[in-house]
C-alpha cells in the first residue's frame, strides 16, 4: 500500500494539466516495463498473466453456461418429473402422445380429449403473439387443471425436441403447431416457413431418430386445394395451385412428410382441416372477428367474390375435428424404422376432415346476428387479392371408411356453442359488458 507521503509526492510530480500526466505517467510505466522484461523476473510475470486469462475465461465458461440454464424455460429434475408425470397411461392399451401447438384452438381441444380418455399427453407450444396469448395460457391453465403440462418451447428447438424423446418413448406425436392464417402469410411470409416447414421438419427428425419412433398425425389444411374448382374435394384431385404462402407451406409440409415416411419408416398421417371453429377459437378468424365486432357495434368486412359473389366455407365444429383427430391416431398404424434406419414400409395417408355441407359468409354472419341479438354493420367488398379462395367443400368418404369420421355439428348449433363461450369468457351478460 502506498502511503499518504508518496502520494503527496506524486501530486507534485504530475501537476493537474491532463496532457502532461498522460505522457508523464507513459514514460514513467515504459520505464518500469523495460525494467521487468529485463529483469529475471520476467516469466513469473508472463506466468502470471496467463493464468489471469485462463482463470477468466473459465470464469466467462461458468458464467456463460449458468446464465443459458437460468434463461432456459425448461430441464432439471423437476421439470423431467413433471413431463413424466404429464405423459403417464392411465387405460390399457393407452398412447403416450407429444401434443405440439397445445395451448393452440384445435391443440388444447385434443389435448383435453386425448387426457380425458386416459392417454398420456405432453403439450408443447411455443405462446407467440399472432394472437392474445393471454388465450393460449388460459387453455394451457385449463389443461394444467386436468394434469396436462404444456412445454414452454418451440418446435424448432431440436435439443428440446431430443430431450422430450429421452424423458418419454412416446407412442404418437400429434404436430399442430404451426403459422395459422391465409391473409397473413402477406403482411410476415418467413413465419410461415419457420413454422410450417422448418418447424415441421425439426418435427420429424426428432421422430426419426427416437427410438421407438412415434406414428406422427399432424394438421394440414384444406387450404391445399387452392383454385380447384372440383367439388367436393378430393384427396385425390390436384393439390399444385396453391392460392397462398400458407397453402404453399401446407403443401410443401405433405411433400415432406412423404420423404420421412419413404426414407425412414415413419408412419404419417395428415389432416386437411376445413375451416375449424367453435368455443376458444382463434380471434383472428372471420366467425370470430365478427362477434367481437357485432357486440361492439363496430363494421365488418364481408369479402364478395368476382364471378361467384358468395364465398363459401365448409365450417367444421371442433368437436367433430377432435374425433376425426383422436380416430386418425388410433388408427394410424405404427412407424417401422428406429434410431434413424428404416426397416420396412410404414403408412402414409391423408383424409379431409370437413363438414361437407359449405356455408355461405353472409348466411355466417346471419347466424351470429340472430345468436347475439344484435345487427352487424356490414361493408361488403370485393375479395382483396390476398390468398383467400372462393369456396371450400370437403369430401370426407375416405376418413368414414378408415375411421368412421362423420361429423354431427351443424353451424347454426356450432356458432350457438362458440357464442355462449364467448359470452361467458369475456364477461359479457344479456344486457352488455361487465367492467
Ligand atoms: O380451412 C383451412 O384450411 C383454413 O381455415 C381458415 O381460413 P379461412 O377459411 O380463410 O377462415 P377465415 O379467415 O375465418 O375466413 C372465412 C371466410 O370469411 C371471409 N372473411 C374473412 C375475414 C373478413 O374480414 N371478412 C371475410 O369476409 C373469408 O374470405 C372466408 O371466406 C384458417 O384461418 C386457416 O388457418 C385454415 O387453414
Amino acid at each position: 500500500m502506498r502511503g499518504a507521503a508518496a502520494a503527496a509526492a506524486d501530486e507534485e510530480q504530475f501537476p493537474s494539466t491532463p496532457g502532461k500526466v498522460k505522457i508523464e505517467r507513459a514514460y514513467s510505466m515504459s520505464r518500469q516495463l523495460n525494467r521487468c522484461f529485463t529483469s529475471s523476473t520476467v516469466f513469473t510475470w508472463v506466468l502470471f498473466v496467463m493464468a489471469l486469462i485462463a482463470s477468466y475465461l473459465s470464469f466467462q465458461s461458468i458464467l456463460d453456461t449458468s446464465s443459458r440454464y437460468l434463461a432456459a424455460s425448461w430441464g432439471g429434475i423437476q421439470w423431467e418429473a413433471q413431463v413424466r408425470r404429464s405423459a403417464q397411461i392411465r387405460r390399457t392399451g393407452g398412447a403416450a402422445v407429444l401434443v405440439t401447438g397445445a395451448a393452440g384452438f384445435v391443440g388444447s381441444h385434443v389435448s383435453l380429449a386425448l387426457n380425458k380418455r386416459g392417454d398420456g399427453v405432453v403439450g408443447l407450444d411455443n405462446f407467440n403473439a399472432y394472437y392474445d396469448p393471454s388465450l393460449k395460457r388460459a387453455r394451457a391453465a385449463l389443461l394444467a387443471q386436468r394434469g396436462v403440462f404444456v412445454v414452454a418451447g418451440d418446435v424448432n428447438d431440436d435439443r428440446l425436441l431430443g430431450k422430450l424423446f429421452d424423458v418419454v418413448p412416446f407412442t404418437h406425436v400429434m404436430h399442430l403447431a404451426a403459422q395459422a392464417g391465409v391473409r397473413y402469410a402477406m403482411e410476415n411470409p418467413s413465419s410461415y416457413v419457420q413454422s410450417n416447414v422448418a418447424g415441421l421438419v425439426a418435427m420429424l427428425e426428432a421422430c426419426k431418430s427416437a427410438n421407438p419412433q412415434p406414428a406422427v398425425v399432424w394438421a394440414s389444411s384444406s387450404s391445399v386445394y387452392g383454385l380447384n374448382e372440383k367439388v367436393p374435394f378430393s384427396e385425390t384431385d390436384q393439390t399444385d395451385r396453391p392460392a397462398s404462402l400458407y397453402a404453399a407451406t401446407k403443401k410443401a409440409g405433405e411433400e415432406i412428410a412423404h420423404s420421412y415416411n419413404h426414407i425412414y419408416g415413419l408412419s404419417i398421417t395428415g389432416l386437411r382441416f376445413f375451416t375449424v371453429y367453435g368455443p376458444w377459437g382463434r380471434p383472428d378468424m372471420a366467425y370470430f372477428s365478427f362477434t367481437r365486432s357485432i357486440l361492439q357495434g363496430k363494421p365488418i368486412t364481408v369479402y364478395r367474390g368476382k364471378d361467384r359473389p358468395e364465398l363459401a366455407r365448409d365450417f367444421t365444429f371442433i368437436d367433430d375435428i377432435v374425433r376425426g383427430c383422436l380416430a386418425a391416431l388410433d388408427t394410424a398404424g405404427e412407424s417401422t424404422g428406429s434410431g434413424g434406419r428404416k426397416r420396412g414400409a410404414a403408412p402414409y395417408r391423408i383424409y379431409n376432415l370437413g363438414n361437407t355441407r359449405p356455408v355461405t359468409v353472409p348466411a355466417l354472419v346471419e347466424i351470429l346476428e340472430r345468436h347475439l341479438g344484435r345487427k352487424a354493420k356490414k361493408n361488403i367488398v370485393e375479395m382483396p387479392g390476398n390468398g383467400d379462395v372462393p369456396f371450400t367443400h370437403a369430401n370426407i368418404s375416405s376418413a368414414q371408411l378408415d375411421f368412421g369420421y362423420k361429423p354431427s355439428t351443424d353451424l347454426e348449433t356450432g356458432l350457438w356453442k362458440f357464442v355462449r363461450w364467448y359470452l361467458s369468457y369475456y364477461g359479457y351478460q344479456r344486457g352488455g359488458y361487465i367492467p
